[in-house]
């Protein structure tokens, strides 16, 4: 059986491999990575996911022109075109990172699935034990399925698979309200499909501030059917026209009944599971929370039975209370300076951590929801100010009717404890309020204290932040 002995090993290619750092250019490395290199982001996540929705925006171009006076017709879209053009880049990428590691000299690819074996020690499936004086577990999520007939049909997708379908469907049943559902119902709807998104409860969104959770499931209904209150019960094949038939449960009690849903794809997106199981977390007495993520402190270090085991450290969606890419860059950049300064280890609990929703309209929010921040300081401590985006000069350009952007401050020093925005360019218009939050600069401060352009679309960040109210200001 081979031994492999390195410095430090790494599970998990995504926002493991950087920490790969000229350190280590002196010392072994094994970076073990039992699919495709890379990881989420690159393969199946963040960007290909992306790539899609900007297609699926210019398709819906003429529902804003419309508006505008003027008239515009999406032709055609074509699908195989856009499907290749997003993974010849991307699969590109993803060969060239995985060849370049395996050329250079100090650094051995274990392209299987490894686990620990005892502390300081993995193995790999074909038997290989990997010894390492420091370990990196940064072996991510996979999506969670609802256990239910039928859910592993042909036509049954997960956000991994669907990208890369044959043809555009011409109905699809998303199920799930969370983030990658809503972005996949943007996606096939502005690409032209009929899309139902089928959720448990009323409302798109959940873990979204009240007032953009509300606006946004009312503009998702609009542009797509939504199925509320249903309860995925089994899958079978379609007996017409249509590849798959949904069963859900509606009503409750003496009001329940049955609901065929027919598609010609299912994408399932009813959340993502650490893949703490895959290292063997559990066997090797590391601690885990209750969702199964791996414990770790505020220097990513990972504990057992409440202590930090030595050299060993986790980043990213396997120990995250937050799924996102930048997230886990920040927490590998953490990890990265700890593994080379023990002595001096940063925090990684530090900053207000932000997101976005592509869907459209585009969500981005950060910090606390208005609920949240009321249980935090008292409601009678806050100040809310709800910017229409149409009371703005560019948003009379853009003749906007939806979109709203939302900061949450404490009337006492005007801190700002969370911001929430619905609309065109969200993700960029909230990243002011994110640096206020971030460098600690009261709302008034962070509104006055610069120059804002006029009349550029952000002056909607502008009025909201200096919208709040501040005592004896
Ligand atoms: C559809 C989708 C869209 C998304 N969009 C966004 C977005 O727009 N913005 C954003 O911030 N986030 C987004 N995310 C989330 C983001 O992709 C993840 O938070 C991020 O990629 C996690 O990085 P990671 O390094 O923790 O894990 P990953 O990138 O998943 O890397 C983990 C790697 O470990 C490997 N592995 C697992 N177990 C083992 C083992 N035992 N042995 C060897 N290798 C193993 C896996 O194969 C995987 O390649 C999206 C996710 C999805 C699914
Ligand atoms: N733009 C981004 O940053 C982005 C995009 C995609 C994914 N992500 C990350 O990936 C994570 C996973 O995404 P996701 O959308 O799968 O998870 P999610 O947690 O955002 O949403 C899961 C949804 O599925 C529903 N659900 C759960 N079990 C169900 C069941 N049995 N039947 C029906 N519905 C069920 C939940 O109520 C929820 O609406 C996200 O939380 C996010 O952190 C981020």
């Amino acid at each position: 059986m081979r031994t492999l002995t390195a410095d430090l090993a790494i599970i998990g290619s995504g926002s493991g491999n950087s920490l790969i750092t000229p350190y280590w250019d002196d010392k072994r490395v094994v970076l073990a990575e039992s699919g495709v290199f890379g990881g989420t982001c690159l393969n199946v996540g963040c960007i290909p996911t992306k790539m899609f929705v900007r297609p699926a925006a210019l398709a819906r171009g003429p529902e804003e022109a419309a508006r505008l006076g003027v008239s515009q017709v999406t032709t055609a879209v074509d699908w195989p075109g856009i499907r290749d053009r997003v993974f010849s880049r991307i699969d590109a990428i993803s060969e060239a990172g995985e060849r370049y590691r395996e050329e250079l000299g100090h650094v051995e690819l274990v392209s299987q699935r490894v686990r620990f074996d005892a502390p300081g020690s993995l193995i790999a499936e074909d038997g290989t034990r990997i010894e390492a004086d420091r370990i990196v577990i940064a072996a991510g999520s996979r999506a969670v399925l609802p256990d239910v007939p039928g859910i592993d049909l042909p036509g049954v997708h997960t956000s991994d698979t669907v990208m890369r379908i044959p043809e555009p469907p011409e109905r699809v049943l998303v199920i799930g309200g969370g983030y990658i559902a809503c972005e996949f119902a943007g996606v096939f709807s502005g690409l032209g499909s009929e899309v139902l998104q089928a959720v448990r409860t009323d409302r798109l969104l959940r873990s979204a501030d009240d007032d953009i959770a509300e606006r946004f499931t009312v503009e998702a209904a609009r542009q797509w059917e939504l199925l509320r209150g249903r309860r995925l019960q089994r899958i079978s094949a379609g007996e017409g026209v249509r590849g798959l038939v949904a069963e859900f449960a509606t009503g409750e009690g003496s009001e329940e009944r049955t609901e065929r849903v027919a598609a010609d794809v299912v994408l399932v997106a009813t959340g993502r599971r650490p893949n703490s199981d895959l290292v063997g977390a559990a066997e090797a007495g590391l601690d885990l929370h209750d969702d199964g993520r791996i414990a770790v402190d505020e220097y990513q270090r990972v504990l057992s039975a409440g202590a930090p085991v030595p050299g060993v450290y986790a980043l990213g969606d396997v120990c995250s209370p937050w799924q996102l890419k930048h997230v886990a860059n920040h927490e590998a950049r953490i990890v990265a300076h700890n593994l080379e300064h023990p002595d001096e280890p940063r925090s990684s609990r530090l900053l207000p951590v932000p997101s976005a929703v592509f869907t459209s309209p585009e969500i981005a929010q950060a910090g606390l929801t208005e609920s949240q921040a009321a249980e935090r300081v008292g409601a009678e401590h806050l100040s809310v100010k709800l910017q229409d985006y149409g009371d703005t000069a560019y948003g009379w350009a853009m003749e906007d009717t939806t979109g709203v952007f939302k900061v949450i401050a404490d009337r006492r020093d005007g801190t700002i404890l969370g911001v929430h925005a619905m609309g065109y360019q969200a993700s960029n218009l909230i990243q002011p309020a994110i640096m206020a939050m971030s460098f600690g600069l009261d709302a008034h401060t962070a509104a006055r204290g610069q120059y804002w352009i006029h009349p550029a679309l952000m002056e909607v960040t502008e009025n909201a932040m200096l919208g709040v109210e501040i005592d004896g200001r």
